[in-house]
């Protein structure tokens, strides 16, 4: 599935204080992949995207994104331009509008481009044409990704009352109506039960083949890691130890053992072996 970099992340290091929290990370995740990052708790994960999206900017490093508008490199770049080349991502802790619908969720979110089309003056807001368009354009996608996301019952409840995985379902069609070409998602399956999480793997493999975005996947639930990855980035301590293929990653000894501990296979409760896929599971 690889094809050209969409983001090509060089000697990434990011300090707080005598802590490294990413330690000289190289990688690439392709145009149009399923990259995860995937490690223990501390590796260093959520940093990462915090410096690709402008949270932080890293002590040290070069992040060149192959974006809308060619290639820019993001360390330089403040958190309010970054999503104008084509960066979304939702969080760990869903961060939605509680108090709006689902529906205004998904107009807030194209705000920046009803802005450019208003000429950024109350005349444009008020009369002009071509933003009476696109805001019915707005209106259109926000439908659009409601459709996709099963909400289309839901457009009018409040953000915040609905059910978790509905709240998490909601981030992602809020990040999608930014129409990215990189879409950074931190662990989407946090709290979601097995459907929910069968049904989120059908929509990344879905926005990854059919709206040709590049996804960049933080998350602890293996399975789902394994099953949709192309490309699997694994830290541990900051450090990177190993990068390549599920096959690759999943039986390497450095993984299991950042994982568990120690790589004593008798000793690996039956779901992580199978999830890793260590001889002899089940
Ligand atoms: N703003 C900060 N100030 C100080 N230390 C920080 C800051 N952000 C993260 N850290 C530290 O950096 C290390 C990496 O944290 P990070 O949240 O990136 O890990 P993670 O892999 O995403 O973990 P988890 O899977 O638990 O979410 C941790 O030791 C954390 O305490």
């Amino acid at each position: 599935m690889s094809s050209a970099a969409a983001l090509d992340v060089q000697h990434l290091t990011m300090r707080f204080g005598g802590l490294v929290a990413v330690n000289d990370l190289n990688f690439v995740a392709a145009q149009r992949d399923i990259t995860a990052i995937i490690g223990p708790n501390g590796a260093g994960k959520t940093t990462v995207f915090n410096c690709l999206t402008g949270f932080y900017r890293p002590t040290v490093g070069q992040l060149t994104f192959h974006g809308k508008n060619g290639p820019v490199l993001l360390e330089q770049m403040d958190g309010f331009r970054i999503p104008r080349e084509g960066i979304a991502r939702t969080f760990q802790n869903i961060r939605l509008f509680a108090n709006m619908s689902v529906l205004e969720n998904l107009i807030v979110a194209q705000h920046n481009r009803l802005m450019v089309e208003s000429g950024f003056s109350v005349l444009g807001l008020l009369g002009a044409a071509r933003y009476r368009k696109a805001e019915r354009e707005a209106v259109e996608l926000a439908k659009f990704w409601l459709d996709r996301t099963g909400l289309g019952p839901r457009a009018d409840w409040n953000a915040g009352s609905l059910p978790y995985g509905e709240q998490r379902k909601l981030e992602i069609a809020r990040a999608m109506c930014t129409q990215p070409t990189l879409l950074c998602l931190d662990e989407p399956a946090a709290g979601l039960n097995p459907r929910e999480t069968a049904d989120l793997s059908q929509l990344l493999l879905d926005i990854r083949d059919e709206h040709k975005v590049a996804i960049l996947l933080i998350e602890h639930d293996m399975g789902l890691v394994m099953r949709i990855s192309d490309h699997i980035v694994v830290l541990d301590y900051g450090r990177k130890i190993a990068d390549g293929t599920p096959d690759e990653v999943r039986s390497d000894p450095a993984v299991i053992k950042a994982y568990l501990g120690e790589p004593e296979e008798e000793e690996l409760p039956p779901e992580v072996k199978a999830d890793l896929g260590v001889e002899g599971t089940a």
